[in-house]
């Protein structure tokens, strides 16, 4: 696509309306190493201010509530229903405080995760309704849409073979394989027919999977932008 080089940074002279871009994926799909690419591809050009987020997080209250999230507590069970609504909190509390207001600025917002983690994890994974989980959306975040998702698809033993590798497992990566199937089922399942997900395949090494992100974002950037 020979638009990636000349007309990406081009395009990007006309962004005057903040964007925001959001990054999907099971645990170890390599979003953390995607929003970071992303924002350097974009400020090379340094025409729009860019800001990378993670959900849960981000704010000094959603990341003690993101510590609670990903934090067994000793001999007490966290019920499904409870993790959805600190999850929802959390969000509700980034969305005020910094995605809107940056937003309205018009300045970019890159945010590793956002509502649809929440159909996959809550909805796919802990079997809570979409009914309720599409509930808690429009009552908190109805105005707040992401402009595009793109989706990391990585097989579940890939992925949890990559965050094994990294570190000690937190509360919900220590779910079972099988947990993280139905998890990636669910993203499949919310993302089919939706025009404003875009799904990259997540199994290649990191430089291909970069290399095949940038693609897909410049042409989705040259026609939206
Ligand atoms: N395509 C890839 N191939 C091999 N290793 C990868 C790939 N993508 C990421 N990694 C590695 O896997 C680990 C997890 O990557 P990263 O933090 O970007 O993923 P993540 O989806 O944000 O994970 P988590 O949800 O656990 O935070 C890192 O050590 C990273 O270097
Ligand atoms: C937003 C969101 C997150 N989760 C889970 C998924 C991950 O295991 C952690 C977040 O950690 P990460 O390193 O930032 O990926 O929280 C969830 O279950 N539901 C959600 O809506």
């Amino acid at each position: 696509m020979n638009l990636l080089k000349e007309n990406f940074y081009s395009e990007i002279v006309y962004m005057s309306n903040g964007k925001f871009i959001v990054i999907e994926g099971i645990d170890g799909s390599g979003k953390t190493s995607i929003c970071y690419f992303l924002k350097k591809l974009l400020l090379k050009h340094k025409k729009c201010h860019v800001k990378v987020l993670r959900d849960p997080g981000s704010t000094s209250i959603s990341e003690k509530i993101r510590y609670l999230i990903k934090n067994s507590i000793k001999n007490e069970y966290m019920f499904y229903e409870t993790e959805l609504l600190l999850i929802y909190a959390a969000r509700v509390q980034l969305t005020k405080l910094v995605i809107s207001p940056e937003l309205k600025k018009g300045n970019w917002i890159i945010s590793d995760r956002y509502a649809l983690s929440s159909l996959a994890y809550q909805g796919g994974g802990r079997k809570i309704s979409k009914k309720k989980i599409l509930l808690l959306q429009s009552l908190f975040l109805k105005n707040v849409i992401p402009d595009i998702t793109f989706y990391l698809d990585v097989k579940p033993s890939t992925g949890l073979e990559r965050i094994t590798k990294r570190k000690n497992k937190d509360r919900i990566e220590k779910n079972t394989l099988n947990f993280f199937i139905q998890v990636r089922h669910a993203y499949l399942e919310f993302i089919r027919n939706d025009s404003k997900t875009i799904k990259i395949n997540a199994n290649y090494n990191l430089n291909t999977v970069k290399k095949n992100f940038k693609l897909e974002f410049c042409s989705w950037l040259n026609e939206n932008i």
